[in-house]
């Protein structure tokens, strides 16, 4: 078995999220100026830090990005919207990614490039049998851009590029996209929602964000019916419900579609300690479900297997988070023991609730209509 890939850059760690805690600051709205946005770099970058203080870093092969080329961004996005992120890039102070609260700096563009390109360079790696699997991570995030906008954070849909990648350039078939991100992956379901050659499946908080999209009945268009599945998760899930949602919905359906390929979108914002959701994940737990999809892209995929980095806010919980998703993929144990366990471990969220079971069996029989 070969080396698992990793893709880290200095720059995914000088993102430019501006003076605002989540919304800009205003003497009108009495949002007080914050040093960390909630999507502040810092986060990935202690992630990184603990992958490479942990020891864990030596049993990986490096890669390094490459800037993904416009043609890679306009497989999946508009040209206006592309060039509304250039143009604003160019400016003293940067611009938003669509939705105005989704902040960049000077230069952002050139970032969103690198993070694009990061996920490209984990796919063509996979693919080539280079390394067995791959963790990109990478920012800014990409899973709630959608073909004409940013959001969310989100500038280009980094997923959904390196799975238009896989695709026309590597010439896989079949790509799913499985996206254990606690917010809706609205953005695959835009680009993808009418083709039946990507699996894009979301599990998510019902309604945390976008709160009107993400429901079981939204399925894919067209030839892409039955090809989109969306699990909403009631707030408060824990490893009860997210391994209830992955034995009995996830796998079974990634199962059924046989893909070339499996892209993770992978988000530790379901953690306990992440402001912006409400569920309560531990590091053990995210080990369970990546655990899961090693054993799942064995069995259908040759072992093709990419984690892209998206959400996950707690600059202390999120290295925990990554750390253990990354020993379980590369097969490597380094000893370091989540320090936060016994406390977090202590509130709860591990045991499957009837409520939870109940809104996860609604979602089991949309797997039947993946072929
Ligand atoms: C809309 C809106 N309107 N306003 C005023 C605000 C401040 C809005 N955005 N809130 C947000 C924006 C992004 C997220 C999560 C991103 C993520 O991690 N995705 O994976 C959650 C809430
Ligand atoms: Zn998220």
């Amino acid at each position: 078995t070969s080396t698992m890939g990793y893709i880290w850059n200095t720059l995914y760690g000088w993102t430019d999220t501006g003076s605002g805690g989540l919304l800009p600051p205003s003497t009108d709205s009495l949002t007080q100026p914050i040093g960390h946005h909630v999507a502040h770099p810092d986060t990935k970058r202690r992630m990184h830090e603990l992958i490479s203080a942990s020891g864990l870093i030596d049993s990986l092969k490096q890669i390094d990005a490459a800037p993904a080329a416009e043609a890679d961004i306009l497989r999946v996005h508009d040209q206006s919207h592309y060039d509304r992120i250039l143009a604003e890039s160019a400016l003293p102070k940067g611009g938003d990614a669509g939705d105005g609260v989704s902040p960049f700096g000077h230069g952002g563009h050139r970032i969103a490039m690198l993070a694009a390109g990061g996920a490209i360079e984990a796919v063509r790696t996979v693919v080539e049998g280079q390394v067995s699997n791959a963790y990109a991570l990478i920012n800014p995030p990409g899973h709630h851009a959608e073909r004409s906008t940013g959001r969310g954070f989100c500038t280009f849909n980094n997923g959904a590029v390196a799975a238009a990648y896989a695709r026309d350039v590597l010439g896989l078939k079949r790509v799913a996209i499985v996206d254990w991100d606690v917010h809706h992956g609205n953005g695959a379901q835009d680009i993808f929602g009418g083709t039946a050659e990507v699996l894009n499946i979301s599990v998510h908080q019902d309604r945390c964000f976008p709160s009107d999209s993400g429901f079981r009945e939204e399925r894919g268009h067209g030839e892409g019916f039955g090809y989109t599945l969306n699990v909403p998760l009631p707030p408060g899930g824990g490893s009860g419900a997210y391994e209830y949602a992955f034995d009995t919905v996830v796998l079974p359906a990634v199962r059924a579609y046989k893909p070339d390929l499996i892209i993770v979108a992978s988000g530790f914002d379901a953690s306990i300690m992440d402001p912006l959701a409400r569920m309560m994940m531990r590091s053990e737990g995210f080990r369970s479900l990546v655990r899961k999809l090693v054993d799942l892209a064995a069995e259908v995929s040759q072992g093709r297997l990419v984690c892209l980095q998206e959400g996950g806010y707690s600059p202390i919980y999120v290295p925990f988070c990554g750390l253990a998703v990354i020993e379980e993929m590369a097969g490597v144990s380094t000893g370091t023991q989540d320090a936060y366990t016994p406390i977090l471990g202590a509130m709860g969220g591990d045991k499957l609730l009837e409520h939870e079971r109940e809104a996860i069996d609604l979602a089991s029989v949309l797997v039947s209509d993946i072929h």
